[in-house]
């Protein structure tokens, strides 16, 4: 154990929660999910408790019947770089369905996210519930074809963002001389889904590459992670069914010749925290109490901050996390979180009590990419 990395945090910014109910709350702005002075409030809460990132998920397809949340939510490379201006330390990532996007966009939008958050840029890319095919003149595909399509996107985005060598721009203003274009590469790629020839119109990235995560359960999942990226979220019903996917992905990273410490293992819980038991089983009571019609489940780590503490400490410990990503139920789910778990943890050596560097990279402790020719 003496390689493991402090447990890692997340901040899913997620507005008005991850139910149906949370924006009844007196203490919730009923717009939260598409209002910008809420998001950076929350971002700033995340970032003066050291979190390492924050996060958003997202959707490609809704209807009525979707949570609020859903209904009226930003675009999250947009909302990413807004927060980016706001902020100095923390991560920024956004999630892309592969599936409905062009690689070539993405590798812009979250390289200049990366430039202008001084290289704290990152993106979760995902596959994404097939039904969204409708909204992006894909409807002659199917289901069968996102892992494919997912498998391109990956190679082209990291290509892409290894166009240029590290010091690829003289920018000599006596000389006259801009670039040295023998460090520009073209990626000149053929797939069945995407054809790119690039270069792109980006320098380097401070922390070489922006972090690449993606998110899944199935085995090609486990595949694309362990050959592409830096990160999987993974989801599981209890911690035994966490560990076993996030074993997979480490087993696959090993086979490949890569370390797991250098890879980080993401998954979310939406804690429910009090100082005693009875006022978590409260503030869960208070939340039913809006519409009796739509429970909501009760959150796996709920109770007691030294329960939670310990039940966090427990799941990082057993390998089934690197990073937790806090999500809301409660309106106050993050501040409580904050306020009540994380001096614990600080307290007991498992979360860091300062940020140690600028990039999320360095704070995610995985190392800097080094540049790769392509093409
Ligand atoms: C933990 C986790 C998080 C996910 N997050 C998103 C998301 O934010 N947006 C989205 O469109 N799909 C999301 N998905 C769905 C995946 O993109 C994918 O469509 C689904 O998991 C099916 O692929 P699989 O069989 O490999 O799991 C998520 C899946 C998991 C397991």
């Amino acid at each position: 154990m003496s390689e493991r990395k402090k447990l890692k945090l997340a901040a899913n910014i997620d507005g008005l929660g991850w139910n149906f109910v949370g924006w009844q709350h007196p203490d919730m702005p009923t717009d939260a999910s598409e209002n910008i002075d809420y998001y950076v409030q929350q971002a700033q809460l995340a970032e003066a408790a050291k979190f390492d990132t924050l996060f958003l998920v997202d959707v490609s397809h809704v209807g009525p019947g979707n949570i609020p949340h859903y209904l009226s939510m930003f675009e999250g490379s947009t909302i990413m770089s807004a927060i980016s201006m706001k902020t100095e330390k923390i991560g920024l990532s956004a999630t892309i369905a592969t599936s409905y996007t062009d690689p070539y966009n993405v590798a812009r939008q979250v390289l200049s996210l990366d430039k202008i958050s001084r290289g704290r840029a990152s993106v979760n890319a995902v596959t994404s519930n097939p039904g969204g095919m409708v909204n992006f003149s894909r409807g002659h595909l199917t289901k069968a074809d996102q892992y494919p399509m997912n498998k391109e996107f990956m190679e082209i985005l990291i290509g892409l963002w290894d166009t240029y060598e590290d010091d690829a721009f003289i920018r000599d203003k006596e000389r006259g001389i801009y670039l040295n274009p023998g460090k520009m590469h073209a990626l000149n790629y053929r797939g069945k889904y995407f054809s790119v020839d690039g270069p792109l119109n980006l320098s380097r990235s401070v922390q070489g590459r922006p972090v690449l995560y993606t998110a899944g359960s199935s085995a090609t999942f486990m595949d694309h992670a362990s050959s592409y990226t830096d990160g999987a979220f993974i989801h599981g019903q209890t911690m035994e069914a966490t560990m076993q996917v996030a074993n997979g992905v480490r087993a696959r990273l090993t086979v490949k010749g890569r370390r797991p410490e250098d890879f980080i293992v993401i998954t979310s819980q939406n804690p429910i925290v009090g100082h005693t038991d009875e006022e978590a089983v409260a503030k869960y009571k208070q939340l039913l109490a809006f519409n009796p019609k739509n429970s909501i489940p009760v959150p796996l780590f709920f109770g007691s901050a030294e329960r939670v503490a310990a039940q966090v400490q427990l799941w990082y410990e057993s390998g089934a996390m690197d990073m937790l990503m806090v999500r809301q139920d409660h309106p106050h789910g993050l501040r409580d979180f904050i306020e009540l778990v994380v001096p614990i943890l600080q307290e007991r050596g498992v979360f860091k009590v300062n940020y140690e560097g600028d990039t999320l990279r360095e704070h995610l402790e995985i190392p800097k990419p080094a540049f790769r020719k392509i093409g």
